[in-house]
């Protein structure tokens, strides 16, 4: 797994986690009311691209920088931020973020499993797609198990999206997660044809999906037959090498194209989806999570743990959960699943 380095393109905020809950508030400022609304696409040393008048004839990415009154906040990938100074997306052209707004999701992570800081990586996405390959690599269970963790933590849906479905039959892993009720899509790379990439991106239309996934999963394989053209997809030049690959440690995101037979200006049109690809890290920290947060994704096991200790684990002795599933509340599947996921917040060799 790669580590952050020095400048990584994150945000840079070192806040102890947990103390506050879970939203990151943002400091309503009223000034700079005629500052422009845009997306951050990607950072790339400092330097955010961001889509202005999205969806517009005038749509265009702005490069910004973050204004020195926003102080230590830290600005990520698919923050809603305003901009002011030059917005004509000229080269050379710079504006300045001056407020970015409330996020309705942080996904987090940990650089290790014992670094008591977290940083956030991705703003306002709703869903995680977590890419395994069926062989070559060999499925890891942990780690997806561990990518579960980090999506219930965020607050995120889920979809796990199992590729290279010609070396390897999908059921058996499946069958580990049926009890979650986790949403799936089977791909092969000699099948993402334009059709069976429909098939693929149903999945997320209309939300904000980031993508992780181990070296190797086919996960380039996959986004690239999902957003065939990259460049026109975020109009990120700078941010795409002359190798036509993403080499920061930053997310970038990559807006779908249109669902066929739309009618452009049409609501569908305006909101295809995003991919947020995410290079630069596969796999989560996870010291940050709380349990009682994941278990806010279980919502048949949730009512059972009033009776808990406080700060429960839900894996010791007087955990009320145990009653709960005896007493036919919920299916002891659904524990087990639950117990097996927050176990593997306990670091390991190989994570
Ligand atoms: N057999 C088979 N091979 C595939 C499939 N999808 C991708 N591959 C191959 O797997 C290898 C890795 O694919 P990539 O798309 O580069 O994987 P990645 O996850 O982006 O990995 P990195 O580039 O290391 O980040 C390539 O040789 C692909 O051609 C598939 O469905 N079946
Ligand atoms: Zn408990």
């Amino acid at each position: 797994m790669r580590r952050y380095g020095k400048d990584a393109d994150e945000d840079d905020i070192r806040a102890r986690p947990g103390r506050r809950g879970s939203r990151p508030r943002t400091r309503i400022r009223p000034k700079h009311e005629d500052a422009a609304e845009a997306m951050v696409l990607t950072i790339d040393r400092g330097r955010l691209t961001c889509l202005v008048d999205a969806g517009t004839r005038q749509e265009r990415a702005v490069t910004a920088m973050k204004a020195r009154e926003l102080g230590r906040k830290g600005v990520v990938v698919g923050d809603m931020v305003a901009l002011v100074g030059d917005l004509s997306g000229e080269p050379d052209s710079l504006a300045r973020i001056v407020r970015v707004e409330d996020r309705s999701s942080v996904l987090r992570r940990t650089a290790d499993d014992d670094d008591p800081y977290e940083r956030v990586v991705v703003a306002n996405a709703d869903q995680l797609a977590i890419v395994t390959a069926l062989a070559d690599p060999e499925p890891r269970p942990r780690l997806i198990d561990r990518c579960l963790v980090a999506a219930y933590d965020a607050g995120m849906e889920p979809l796990l999206i199992l590729t290279k479905s010609d070396l390897a039959p999908a059921d058996p892993l499946l069958e580990i997660y049926a009890p979650l009720g986790v949403r799936h899509v089977v791909t092969r790379r000699d099948d993402l044809g334009p059709e069976e990439s429909e098939a693929v991106r149903d999945h997320l239309r209309g939300r904000s999906t980031v993508f992780v996934g181990h070296s190797g999963v086919g996960k380039t394989t996959l986004v690239n037959a999902l957003v065939p053209d990259r460049q026109r997809a975020t109009g990120v030049v700078n941010a795409v090498t002359g190798r036509g690959r993403h080499t920061t440690t930053s997310a970038l995101a990559l807006r779908l194209p249109a669902p066929p037979g739309v009618k452009p200006g049409s609501r569908r049109a305006a909101a295809p989806g995003w991919v947020i690809d995410t290079p630069g890290f596969r796999s989560f920290g996870l010291s940050h999570v709380d349990p009682s947060r994941v278990i806010h994704a279980f919502p048949d096991l949730a009512p059972g743990t009033e009776g808990c200790p406080r700060a429960c684990s839900h894996d010791e002795q007087d955990c009320a959960l145990d009653a709960w599933v005896e007493s036919g509340k919920a299916d002891p599947a659904r524990l087990y699943s639950l117990r097996r996921l927050l176990a593997t917040r306990e670091a390991r060799e190989g994570d």
